[in-house]
């Protein structure tokens, strides 16, 4: 069967279970993806020449790296066009594009320094998310930013906050998209600390501080992400759960993010998305794939994934939940990392999209629960491989079997020619 027939064919056993995948892949194509820049250059930016620090690391050293803005965005072009559905372009601070001799510290970086990037997404018809950058800087203050008890310190980090929500304000005013912008420090202890509130109150100031800029409720969306250790800071993050929780909680417009890979192994961001959607309006999401850690290995089609996708959807989430990606491989080609992270999270969300959740909520609400067992198993092997097959050839990308030579073509004609 060649594979238009074999999509006719899976849309009619889909259809059978009461599944239109033509509205799924309709859906699935209007959801946007925040895609980030810093999978293409290990965190790195362009704005210091240190090492990544602040409780997080990349692993790996595969050749071919993008050094300069123009070669991230040469990177970034190859991965889009190797993924379907829509993008939003999610930038750190740290990737601000300075002319030849000038330099803005990160307290004073302004609209102008990402003129360019804004061109970017422009005509590629992205929107824009924007992070603050509290890493990989040093003025960071024995592994304190916005909790340091160093007033000079909270300050210059203040300011450093306060001027990413102008510059997200441009974002969303330039591309007539809401910017969410999202706060996150790794500010910590690596032994057990003699004050925890202390700093978690300077913490709050500080952020509390930074949105009393002027902006647009409706076109910047704050959040503040969560961690519960990093690497050097094994004792105690300030911005713990119950502390950028209860801190959404009580700041009306800002949200709460969560990553999957911030939490004890055994907890779930799956099961803690209809928790907080009972809550909150809305709520902002890093997926990303940790193995034991907050290792960040790039997302891929598995359980855990396929589940948050399905939380998002059979919440009727859509709309509600801003979706991001944040992994970091340095060990394999960077492009191809990139693209099959978003493939994954786009298999995922499809796949969501094609299930009977009215069915299945139907057979719990009546508590016929050996039924839906039976029904959750079988839905689990319907052809959806050529259901995602039709929906790449639709976005015009390559299927699963043609990817890997598309890498290499442009690792060996582009990444390995890199000085
Ligand atoms: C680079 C990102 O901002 C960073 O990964 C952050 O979101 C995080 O998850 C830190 O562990
Ligand atoms: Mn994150």
């Amino acid at each position: 069967m060649i594979g238009k027939e074999r999509f006719e064919s899976a849309k009619e056993i889909y259809a059978s279970y009461g599944v239109d995948v033509e509205a799924a892949m309709e859906n699935c194509m209007k959801a946007p993806v925040a895609l980030h820049c810093w999978q293409g250059d290990d965190v790195i930016g362009f704005d210091h020449d240190g090492p990544l620090t602040g409780g997080i690391q990349t692993t790996g050293d595969y050749p071919g790296k993008a050094k300069t803005p123009e070669q991230l965005m040469q990177d970034m072009d190859k991965a889009i066009s190797l993924m379907p559905g829509k993008k939003k372009l999610n930038l750190h601070a740290s990737y601000a594009v300075f002319e030849p001799g000038e330099f803005a510290d990160r307290d004073k970086i302004e609209p102008k320094h990402f003129r360019k990037w804004v061109e970017f997404a422009k005509e590629r018809n992205m929107g824009i998310d924007f992070n603050p950058t509290f890493f990989s800087h040093d003025k960071i203050k024995d592994g304190l930013t916005l909790s340091s008890p160093d007033e000079e310190t909270r300050k210059f980090w203040i300011e450093h906050g306060k001027a990413c929500v102008r510059i997200s304000q441009y974002f969303a005013e330039e591309t007539g998209v809401p910017c969410v912008m999202n706060i996150w420090t790794g500010d910590g202890f690596k032994d057990v600390p003699a004050d925890r509130m202390g700093p978690r109150m300077r913490y709050k100031d500080s952020i509390e501080q930074i949105l009393s800029e002027p902006y647009d409720r409706d076109k910047v969306k704050p959040c503040v992400e969560s961690k519960v250790f990093g690497i050097g800071v094994e004792a105690y993050t300030a911005g713990s759960a119950e502390f950028t929780l209860s801190f959404a909680a009580t700041h009306e417009g800002c949200l709460p993010l969560m990553d999957n890979g911030h939490y004890h192994p055994t907890e779930v961001v799956s099961d803690k998305i209809p928790a907080l959607l009972c809550f909150f309006p809305e709520i902002a999401l890093h997926i990303t794939r940790p193995i034991r850690w907050d290792s960040d290995h790039v997302v891929l089609f598995d359980d855990e994934t396929k589940e948050i996708a399905k939380e998002i959807v059979r919440c009727d989430g859509l709309n509600r939940v801003y979706m991001a990606l944040d992994y970091f491989d340095a060990s394999i080609n960077r492009v191809s990392a990139w693209a099959m992270g978003f493939r994954s999270w786009q298999k995922a969300l499809l796949s969501a999209m094609c299930m009977p959740h009215a069915q299945l909520k139907k057979l719990q609400d009546e508590s016929r629960m050996t039924e839906l067992m039976v029904e959750q198993e079988a839905v689990k092997t319907l052809p959806f491989g050529d259901i995602w097959n039709e929906y790449c050839r639709r976005c015009g990308v390559v299927s699963d079997k043609e990817f890997y030579g598309e890498i290499r073509k442009y690792e060996e004609e582009v990444q390995l020619k890199r000085g």
